[in-house]
C-alpha cells in the first residue's frame, strides 16, 4: 500500500500534532521501570504466547498458523453497549468474554467437527451457521456478526485463490519479512487495510495485520518460517484496550473535553480526529516506552535478550488490563464500531 507513512511514521506525526491525547514522559519512564522487573520473565518472551494462554494452538505447524489467520481475520470490535450485558463463550468448564470469546468459539467449533480454520471451509460458509459457530451463552451475541460473515468469506475465497488456501504460503511468500509479510496482508486482503488520514497525511495503523504476523511469529516460537529478521520493526497494535491501560498507568492523558466525552460513553468514528489522536499516540508512547526499558536494561548491565520488542511489551500489556480490569473501571476506553481493531 504505498503512499501512506508506516504505522510507526504515522504515530511520530500524529504524536506531534495531537490537540486532546498526551504522552507524559514521567509515566512512560514508570511503565518502563514495571517492564523492567519483568525483562527477565516468561511474559517478555516469545514462549509466554503459549505458556499463558490455553486457548492458543500448542502445535507450530500448518493447521496453527490457519487457526492464527481466521482468529486475527475476526480479532475486531468486542466491546458490548453494557459491560455487564456481554457476549459470553463457555468452553471447558471455563466462561470467555472478549477476544478470548472469539477463540473459544473457534475452538468448540473443532470440537464440534466443524473445520472453521479451513479456507475452503469459511470462503461459503453461510451466515447462520457462522451465527451458529459464534453463539453467546448469554442474550447478547459477538458484535458485527454479519460483518464476521461477509469477511470470512471474502478472505477465504482470496486465501484460495491467491494461496492455495493455507495462510503459511503467504508466510513463505515473506521470506522471513515481517515487513514484506505485513504489506503481503494488507495487499491481499482488503478487511486488514486499516488506513485514513491525518492533517492532510495518509497514515495506516494496520493493526490487524501487525498482530497478525506477531502472532504468526508467536504460533512457530519464532522458528522455521516465523524466524523474521526484522520481527522488532512491529509496532504495537492500535486497539481500544492499550489505550485505556496506557491512560490507567499514567503514560497517556486525555484533554478534559476528551475524557468528559469518553466517560459519557459517546461513540467516535473511525478516521475520527480524536480516534486517531487516541490510537496514534498510543502506538509512539508504546515506543518510547520501549526505548526506556532498552536503555534501562542496558543500565543495569542486564544482557538484553534481543527478543524486547514492542510485539511482547504490546502482549504484556494487554494481558495486564486483562488482570487489572477492575481496577481500570473508571477509566474509559473508546468506543469505535469498525473491523479493524
Ligand atoms: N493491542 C492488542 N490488542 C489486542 C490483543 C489481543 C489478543 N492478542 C494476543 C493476546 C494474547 C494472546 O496471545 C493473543 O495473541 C486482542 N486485542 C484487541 O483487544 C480488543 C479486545 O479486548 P477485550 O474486549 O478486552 O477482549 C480488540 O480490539 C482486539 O482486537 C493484543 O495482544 N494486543
Amino acid at each position: 500500500m504505498d503512499g501512506f507513512l508506516t504505522p510507526r511514521e504515522s504515530a511520530k506525526f500524529i504524536a506531534e500534532n495531537s490537540r486532546d491525547v498526551f504522552i507524559d514522559g514521567g509515566g512512560v519512564q514508570r511503565v518502563a521501570e514495571l517492564l523492567l522487573a519483568k525483562a527477565s520473565g516468561p511474559e517478555l518472551r516469545v514462549g509466554g504466547w503459549k505458556a499463558l494462554h490455553e486457548l492458543n494452538p500448542r502445535e507450530a505447524d500448518e493447521a496453527a498458523v490457519n487457526w492464527v489467520f481466521v482468529t486475527d481475520t475476526l480479532n475486531f470490535s468486542f466491546w458490548s453497549e453494557h459491560d455487564e450485558h456481554k457476549c459470553l463463550v463457555g468452553y471447558r468448564g471455563r466462561t470467555y468474554s472478549g477476544y478470548w470469546s472469539l477463540c473459544a468459539a473457534i475452538n468448540r467449533a473443532l470440537d464440534e467437527g466443524i473445520p472453521i480454520t479451513s479456507a475452503s471451509y469459511y470462503a461459503t460458509v453461510t451466515l447462520d451457521q457462522v451465527r451458529h459457530i459464534f453463539r453467546s451463552d448469554t442474550d447478547i451475541p459477538m458484535p458485527l456478526i454479519e460483518e464476521r460473515h461477509r469477511i470470512l468469506n471474502e478472505t477465504g475465497n482470496i486465501l484460495l485463490e491467491k494461496f492455495e488456501g493455507s495462510f503459511l504460503n503467504c508466510v513463505r511468500k515473506s521470506e522471513k519479512s515481517a515487513q514484506k509479510l505485513m504489506h503481503l496482508i494488507v495487499e491481499s486482503f482488503p478487511s486488514y487495510r486499516d488506513v485514513t488520514q491525518f492533517e492532510g497525511k495518509r497514515i495506516s495503523f494496520y493493526k490487524r495485520a501487525q498482530i497478525l504476523v506477531a502472532d504468526t511469529w508467536s504460533v512457530l516460537e519464532g522458528k522455521g518460517d516465523g524466524c523474521f529478521k526484522d520481527i522488532s520493526s512491529i509496532t504495537m497494535f492500535a486497539d481500544y484496550r492499550l489505550p485505556q491501560v496506557l491512560v490507567y498507568l499514567g503514560a497517556l492523558k486525555y484533554s478534559d473535553e476528551l475524557l468528559a466525552k469518553l466517560l459519557k460513553g459517546e461513540m467516535l468514528s473511525y478516521g475520527n480526529r480524536q480516534e486517531v489522536e487516541i490510537r496514534g499516540c498510543s502506538l509512539w508512547c508504546v515506543e518510547l516506552i520501549r526505548d526506556r526499558l532498552l536503555e534501562l536494561i542496558e543500565k543495569k548491565g542486564e544482557k538484553n535478550s534481543g527478543e524486547i520488542n514492542s510485539i511482547l511489551l504490546d502482549y504484556y500489556l494487554w494481558d495486564y488490563a486483562r488482570d487489572h480490569r477492575e481496577d481500570m473501571k473508571g477509566i474509559p476506553f473508546h468506543r469505535t464500531r469498525c473491523i479493524y481493531y
